[in-house]
Formats: C-alpha cells, sequence, structure tokens
C-alpha cells in the first residue's frame, strides 16, 4: 500500500464527518446564513495568507524543478482562482470581499495555521506538505461528491463553488489528482516507519482542522473574552 493510500484511507472517516457538516450540506442545498458565509470568509482569508507562507517555505525546501511546478500551480491557484469561490460566498452574503479582509484571527483559524507553521520550522518536506494536504484533498472530494450528488443545479446559489472545487468528471479518484500525494509516496520510503506515523499524525490533526474549520464557521465560534476586558478599538473579529 502507498503512503498515500494509507493517509486516504485513515483521513476518510473525517472526511465522511466533513460531507456531514450542516456548512458542506447548506453548500449543497445552496442554503447558508449571512453571518456564517462572512464568518467562513473573513477566516479563510487569513488561513489563505498563511497557507501561501507554507507554499514559501515548502518551495524553499524543494530541491526537484518538478516539485517547485506543484507547488507553484498550488499558488497560482490560490492567488487567482479560488478568491472567486470567496466572491461566491460574498455574492449570496450580499456583501463585498474587500469588506471582510483583514480582521482578526479566531481561536480555530490560529491552531489551524499553527500547525501548519509548526511544521515549517523544523520539519522536512515530508512533514509540510502533509500538514498542508488535506486542505486540497478535502475540498477537491466535497466538490466531487455534491457533484455526484447532482447539487451544481443551475438554481443552486453555491454551484460556482462546487464547480471551482471538483475535479474533472472523467478523472477517476486518483493521488494524481492531487499532486502533493505524489510528493509524499516519494518521501515516504526514505524514513523509518515511526517517522512516518509522526507524519500520518500531522495529516490527521489537519483534517480534524478542516472539519473544525466549517464548525467555527457555521456556529461563528469566536473569541469569548471574560467579563470586563476592553479591546482596543478595530480589532473585534464579528462582522457586523
Ligand atoms: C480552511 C480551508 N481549507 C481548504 C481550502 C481549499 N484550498 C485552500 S488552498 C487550495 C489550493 C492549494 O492546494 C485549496 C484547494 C480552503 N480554502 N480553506
Amino acid at each position: 500500500m502507498t503512503f498515500s493510500t494509507e493517509l486516504i484511507e485513515a483521513g476518510t472517516p473525517v472526511l465522511n464527518h466533513i460531507m456531514a457538516h450542516p456548512f458542506v450540506k447548506g453548500i449543497g442545498d445552496g442554503k447558508l446564513s449571512k453571518q456564517a458565509l462572512m464568518f467562513y470568509v473573513i477566516q479563510d482569508y487569513n488561513y489563505l495568507n498563511e497557507f501561501l507562507h507554507s507554499d514559501a517555505v515548502a518551495l524553499l525546501k524543494s530541491t526537484s524543478r518538478e516539485d517547485m511546478q506543484i507547488i507553484s500551480q498550488q499558488i497560482d491557484f490560490l492567488l487567482n482562482s479560488e478568491s472567486e469561490a470567496h466572491r461566491n460566498f460574498c455574492e449570496v452574503a450580499g456583501t463585498s470581499y474587500a469588506s471582510l479582509q483583514g480582521q482578526p484571527m479566531t481561536p480555530t483559524t490560529k491552531l489551524y495555521t499553527n500547525h501548519m507553521l509548526e511544521t515549517l520550522k523544523s520539519g522536512d518536506l515530508i512533514d509540510i506538505i502533509a500538514a498542508m494536504t488535506p486542505c486540497p484533498w478535502t475540498y477537491g472530494e466535497i466538490g466531487d461528491r455534491l457533484v455526484e450528488q447532482g447539487k451544481n443545479t443551475a438554481d443552486n446559489v453555491f454551484t460556482p463553488w462546487i464547480e471551482l472545487y471538483a475535479n474533472d468528471d472523467d478523472a477517476d479518484e486518483t493521488p494524481e489528482q492531487f499532486p502533493f500525494f505524489d510528493i509524499l509516496d516519494r518521501e515516504a520510503p526514505k524514513y523509518s516507519r515511526e517517522r512516518l506515523d509522526q507524519v500520518k499524525r500531522s495529516f490527521l490533526e489537519s483534517c480534524e482542522f478542516e472539519w473544525d474549520f466549517w464548525e467555527q464557521s457555521f456556529y461563528q465560534k469566536d473569541w469569548q473574552f471574560l467579563p470586563g476586558v476592553v479591546l482596543p478599538v478595530n480589532t473585534a473579529a464579528k462582522a457586523k
């Protein structure tokens, strides 16, 4: 069994929970509250900035042009295509994208991005890619499964979001669709079983953070701040 197959098998229960999450179901049914959509976009903008930093370090640790190409494609998607997904949510929420940028990170966004950034400090390429892979993997799967369920209808307001993340219909579910898995499979044989278990754990932590991200957005889980705390002006995270 390849290492990527092992990771996919281990991550599938989390993916199933993500598919059952009310936010993801809401995308499929074209129904989500304005508050949930805005919260998601604010936090995802923060998340994607840190994902870009992770890509930058992954690029720095790459030794082949092939890997550099894969990582640069991810950066290109993130900078040039992924904003379309945010714009789709903003349009439905009836707000402008610009108004949702530059707000503080919530605890969950901090934990998830810190998990990725921590691996950058001390990890090898395999550690960095493993922590980053659940992001494109789970979104590709969400897109594919919602298309399989026939949710990308003309009258679903979230069809542009679904179609951005769904992979081509004629392609099978193979790791080739997620080139990060290729890098993991190539790097894995260089490591002991014990070391690979650490990598797998890190992948699973990111899978769980993906679920947490939907959860925090659906319920708008923000900092509580204890009674009596007065925040500095312009640092309240909640969108008005
Ligand atoms: C919390 C969160 N997780 C995953 C994605 C999806 N995503 C982020 S970058 C990228 C392409 C580079 O791999 C993809 C598919 C997201 N937007 N937000």
